[in-house]
């Protein structure tokens, strides 16, 4: 068996403007792969190509050119198997027939992939109780929250069976609570049931909080593919804000400006602060260097550390070239 379960090589997809005809590349030449049991997010602005990208793995588009395999299976030879390996939560499709009761809904789905609803009614209850919906079952799905839906349509893609799930936005709309309680089931499916997700978010909380890799895309190509953790190390930019027991002199100021030039100094009437961004210890060192000339006393030193939100900010905004390693 091998590690990866979701390969996806120069993937290509281009719609046609309904007014004007023009020709809009939505995924340009994409590469990709997802290991069994990993948790990979795949982001990007507005506009970038995910949905696309997750609408073709999931074989509801049409890739104009490229290829998929889903446990070794080619999406678009073999659509129907490969299926079998995949459950999608689509963003604003949730997949739930609204007449039908949370526990009706279950059995429906399951029914669909063949399954009798007393072969299932062990599996239902404990999604029931895993997804906080047991007090909900007898319930109708047009009569419950937006949060407790979602809930319900990760609980299907999950009673498929399926290795693989693709959610798209899953915790977009839903209230502080019911997202960290979405965030918290998927972070205990991976977990437990060892299932390989990918996530789509612009909630980098989100991303941060769940993926070990994430694949970013900008204008339909993979601009970075790396794990979350080697990607805050990259743009760990150590942000200082130190507190001087005195005022720097000319000479000192002049100095820390040539060496820093994005110091910010702001003398106070007995104290001064300094703002400044060190990448390394040598960096920090000069700095201390140039502040023992007059042996100011530091009164104290505090650090800003980055989130994830801002590196996605900055790699998309180009703001730093990036290699992309493929470490699938
Ligand atoms: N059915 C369609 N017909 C025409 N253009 C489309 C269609 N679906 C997507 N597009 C265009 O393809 C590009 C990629 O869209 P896609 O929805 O894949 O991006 P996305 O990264 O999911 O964006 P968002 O974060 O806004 O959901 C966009 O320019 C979009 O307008």
């Amino acid at each position: 068996m091998t590690k990866a379960i979701v390969e996806v090589k120069n993937l290509r997809k281009s719609y046609k403007k309904r007014k004007t005809k023009e020709m809009i590349t939505a995924v340009d030449d994409i590469s990709f792969t997802v290991n069994r049991g990993e948790i990979v997010g795949l982001l990007g602005p507005n506009g970038a190509g995910k949905t696309t990208t997750i609408k073709m793995i999931c074989g509801l588009v049409i890739p104009d050119g490229g290829m998929i395999t889903i446990n070794g299976i080619d999406n678009q030879k073999k659509r129907l198997r490969a299926r079998e390996h995949i459950s999608a939560v689509l963003e604003g499709n949730r997949n739930l027939y609204w007449r039908l009761t949370v526990r009706e809904n279950l059995e429906y789905f399951a029914g669909n992939r063949g399954k009798s609803r007393k072969s299932v009614a062990g599996r239902i209850n404990e999604l029931l109780e895993q997804f906080r919906l047991k007090d909900k079952e007898n319930e109708m799905v047009n009569r419950l929250s937006r949060g407790m839906q979602q809930k319900l349509a990760i609980a299907v893609a999950m009673l498929a069976g399926s290795e693989v799930i693709l959610l798209d936005e899953p915790t977009l709309g839903l209230d502080i609570e019911t997202g960290y309680e979405v965030r918290e089931i998927l972070r205990e499916i991976v977990r437990t049931q060892h299932k390989t997700i990918i996530i789509t978010s612009h909630d980098m909380d989100v991303i941060q909080d769940l993926c070990e890799r994430t694949i970013i895309i900008n204008s339909g190509k993979v601009v970075t593919n790396d794990r979350v953790d080697n990607l805050m190390k990259l743009f760990e930019v150590r942000a200082y804000s130190i507190k001087l027991d005195g005022h720097l002199s000319e000479q000192q100021h002049r100095l820390l400006r040539e060496k820093f030039p994005q110091l910010v100094y702001t003398p106070d009437t007995y104290q001064s602060n300094l703002e400044v961004d060190l990448t390394n210890s040598q960096e920090m060192y000069e700095l201390f260097d140039i502040l023992k000339l007059e042996q100011i006393p530091v009164d104290t030193i505090d650090r800003k550390t980055i989130n994830f939100e801002q590196v996605f900010l900055k790699i998309v905004k180009g703001e730093e070239e990036h290699a992309i390693p493929e470490r699938a």
